[in-house]
């Protein structure tokens, strides 16, 4: 297994496996440095590598347990705004999917790493996954169609296009690597599928909606995009509040 701690993945080039319509890439060339950002954290540095401490992986863990509860809230108040019922019944797979899918991911570490149900219900959040879940949910609620799916997407967009940069980077993960489970999430061709299907969502409400709405939907992706940087730096710092 690799130990350099040196992996970035900001340089990276992938063929995307799914197509990336208009909208959502004016929405990553106006956020592309945050979008760059993300992929050289020392965190996801050091996850690559597997030299992550287990604490911070475990604090990880934990907090993004709670993300993806809000996450799934986010995805079903947006099916309830879908007049659409094919946009409804897939922004509520997506509610689902969030909780199910990486929910198992999350219930195997958990057993490693020695914490359960009832210690990530007590957790309390860190100041910036708590702005990050506030953001998507009020931008669900109050935002308008577009701006609520452009909030949304880079949580799935970023971690996706994350597993297939390391995945060109590191090629096949190592057996000992003992982030292996994350790896082989993230990189799994599966979720091309559901990038397809959402970013094709989100050109449509795009379509839909005024200039004004589209621009503060770009600002609302920017916004994500840059929680999802702070996301990393609340793990790698382990951040409390500080008062
Ligand atoms: C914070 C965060 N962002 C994205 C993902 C990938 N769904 C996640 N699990 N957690």
């Amino acid at each position: 297994m690799s130990t350099t701690t040196d992996l970035s993945f900001a340089d990276v080039s992938v063929d995307r496996a799914y197509p990336v319509p208009p909208f959502a890439q004016s929405c990553v060339d106006a956020a592309r440095e945050s979008w760059g950002a993300s992929f050289d954290h020392p965190f996801v540095h050091a996850l690559a590598a597997g030299t992550l401490e287990a604490e911070r992986f475990r604090f990880y863990q934990m907090q993004d347990a709670r993300y993806l509860e809000a996450f799934s809230d986010a995805a079903a108040l947006i099916s309830t705004r879908c007049p659409d019922p094919d946009d409804k019944l897939w922004f509520i797979d997506a509610a689902r999917m969030a909780l199910v899918v990486e929910g198992e991911l999350h219930a195997g570490y958990g057993e490693q790493l020695g914490y359960d149900a009832s210690e990530i219900a007590a957790l309390t959040l860190t100041p910036n996954n708590r702005a990050y879940q506030d953001h998507m949910i009020s931008t669900a609620q109050r935002g308008s169609l577009v701006e609520a799916v452009a909030a949304l997407t880079p949580c799935p967009w970023l971690y996706i296009e994350l597993g297939q940069r390391m995945e060109a980077e590191m090629g096949a993960i190592p057996d000992d690597h003992p982030y292996a489970d994350w790896l082989a999430m993230y990189r799994d061709p599966e979720f091309n599928d559901y990038m397809a299907n959402l970013l094709e969502r989100l050109q449509r409400f795009a379509d839909a909606a005024d200039e004004a709405a589209r621009e503060r939907a770009k600002t609302a992706f920017q916004a994500s995009i840059r929680y999802e940087w702070m996301f990393w730096q609340q793990a790698w710092t382990q951040q409390a509040w500080p008062v």
